[in-house]
């Protein structure tokens, strides 16, 4: 039940803010504990109060994702794939742990809960991977390389390689590691997919199968996420909807490939 709120708004950070100040974090923190204590602020903070009465979440992720904006206004550069993992749990890994509680795992599901929650995990690690893959240009051009620096290294690319927008064949070979590391996260999440409540299988299939989908995107451009956004057109998205609704009704272990 909520008990309180107030008005909206305070969390903007003037509107040409791009990145969100300490302040601002520490603000949202403070919210997140009087919310998750009952205490909303306004009337999004009193939705999730709500929320967070209603179905047994966890304020650590809500936690983490925080962390993970703090990490992202004071980095951005990752020295190894360890510390990209770290970001990529913190701003999508949470977002993974915060779902399965409100979307709920089947009773008919004999899995421990902590393996749906690993397959949970990987979807969000997938998708984030996905995500930087296909922004690798676009977050170049606002001076960030989400992409570990000691494996550009063994393909004997450095950050100027991402600059100068050049796509070389070690580019390409570097590339296809990433896209199959992205590749094996949502092949470990489709398990825990089909263990979810029955409501929550076809959306959730559905968003696996669609970001995967950039990954062949990236391909088909030859590998070029330096000057080009993979984009998977909507006739193709349509398209996923009926065979994600197949893999949604079918019973896990089901052979599918
Ligand atoms: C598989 C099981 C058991 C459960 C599913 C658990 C879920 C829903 C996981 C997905 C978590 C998720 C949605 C993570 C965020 C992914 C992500 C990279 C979002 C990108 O956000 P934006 O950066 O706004 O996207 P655009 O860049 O496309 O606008």
């Amino acid at each position: 039940m909520v008990i309180w709120c107030r008005r909206t708004d305070e969390l903007v950070d003037g509107p040409n803010a791009t990145h969100m100040s300490a302040t601002v974090l520490d603000r949202w923190e403070e919210r997140l504990e009087d919310l998750f204590n009952g205490r909303p602020f306004d009337m999004l903070d009193a939705a999730l109060t709500d929320t967070v009465q209603k179905f047994p979440l966890d304020i650590k992720p809500f936690r983490d994702m925080i962390e993970g904006m703090r990490m992202d206004t004071k980095k951005s550069r990752y020295e190894n794939y360890q510390e990209l993992y770290l970001y990529c749990y913190y701003v999508a890994g949470t977002v993974a742990l915060m779902t399965v509680p409100v979307m709920g795992i089947s009773p008919e599901s004999s899995s421990h809960a902590s393996s749906i929650y690993n397959s949970a995990l990987s979807l969000g690690i997938g998708n984030q991977l996905t995500n930087i893959l296909r922004d690798v240009g676009e977050d170049a051009l606002r001076g960030r390389v989400y992409l570990p620096q000691d494996e550009l290294a063994q393909y004997g690319l450095c950050d100027d390689d991402v600059y100068s927008r050049r796509v070389t064949d070690n580019w390409r070979e570097f590339m296809k590691g990433q896209i199959n590391r992205a590749r094996f996260y949502f092949n470990q999440a489709e398990e825990g997919a089909s263990k979810l409540d029955k409501d929550s299988r076809w959306p959730v299939w559905s968003s696996l199968l669609l970001y995967r989908t950039i990954l062949d995107a990236i391909e088909e451009n030859d590998y070029d996420n330096l000057t080009k956004r993979a984009y998977v057109g909507r006739t193709k998205k349509l398209l996923m909807l009926p065979l994600s609704y197949t893999r949604s009704v079918s019973m896990p272990g089901f052979a599918f490939h």
